[in-house]
């Protein structure tokens, strides 16, 4: 049986006369983590916006765990499975962590009934998120408001906001920007232990935390996937080595 969970087929996008995306395809398999590197301007995001669902490609097709999902709303992608964290912070700042958290599953869930029941004694939303919470290693801030929060946990809470939807995988857009070498250490330390039950497409411009994180790395320059491989074979690659790392960092 297959176990791939996430995969890119041949995806194309253009603006204008830019070729953002080129025959991009790519897969993310079970229990692994794939990262996805490239120098400003490489199409990262680009490519990311037509996975969670904000751009649609020209031609090509993404899939998860499946079913085709090229042509699916952000909102249908989410509840087929796709989690996903962003580069910019969305976290609500007085509010707790764990109501931070709720208020993910809930608009996910989104039964209008729920709004006769108070969130913050709703079963469904209470246990989802602390599972989430416990697994990001936050469940003593359950309670303790955004604002009071490290940089780093923030991180944390954003990652356990996705988590609480149970997501087959895990979309994390440059988790580890602007975290101190212990805030990244943690959060390097966490999504280790997660991807055993969540594999992860790893956006990520910390290529420490990459070379020690990604089981496989996709390398893009000019919108093209120019190498797939581990660590060791990406750091060797001398086309990645003059695109994109230097020689002085590979
Ligand atoms: N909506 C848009 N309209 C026109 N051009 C765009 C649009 N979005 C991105 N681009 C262009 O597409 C190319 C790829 O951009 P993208 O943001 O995907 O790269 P990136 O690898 O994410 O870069 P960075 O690491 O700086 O975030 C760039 O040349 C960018 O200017």
């Amino acid at each position: 049986m297959s176990d791939v969970v996430l995969s890119l087929h041949q995806l194309h996008k253009r603006f204008g006369a830019l070729q953002a995306t080129n025959d991009v395809s790519l897969e993310l398999h079970q229990g692994e983590i794939h990262a996805l590197i490239g120098p400003n301007g490489a199409g990262k995001s680009t490519l990311i916006g037509q996975i969670a669902g904000n751009l649609r490609p020209d031609e090509g097709s993404v899939f998860l765990g499946g079913s085709e999902i090229t042509r699916m709303s952000i909102a249908q992608r989410a509840r087929l499975g796709l989690g996903r964290s962003f580069q910019v912070s969305s976290l609500a700042e007085p509010l707790s962590v764990m109501r931070n958290v709720m208020m993910g599953v809930q608009a996910l869930q989104s039964h209008s009934f729920r709004f006769w029941k108070p969130v913050a004694r709703d079963k469904q939303l209470l246990e989802p998120a602390y599972e989430a919470l416990e697994r990001m290693q936050l469940s003593h801030r359950a309670w303790t408001p955004v604002s009071e929060l490290s940089h780093g946990e923030r991180r944390q809470v954003e990652v356990a906001c996705a988590l609480a939807l149970k997501p087959r995988a895990l979309l994390l857009d440059e988790p580890m920007a602007g975290l101190g070498p212990e805030g990244s250490a943690k959060l390097t330390e966490l999504l280790e232990a997660l991807k055993v039950e969540v594999p992860i497409l790893l956006i990520e411009h910390d290529m420490e935390a990459v070379f020690r994180l990604a089981d496989r790395i996709s390398v893009l320059v000019s919108g093209s996937v120019i190498a797939q491989g581990d660590s060791h074979a990406i750091r060797q690659d001398p086309r990645v080595r003059e695109a994109y790392l230097g020689n002085d960092d590979a």
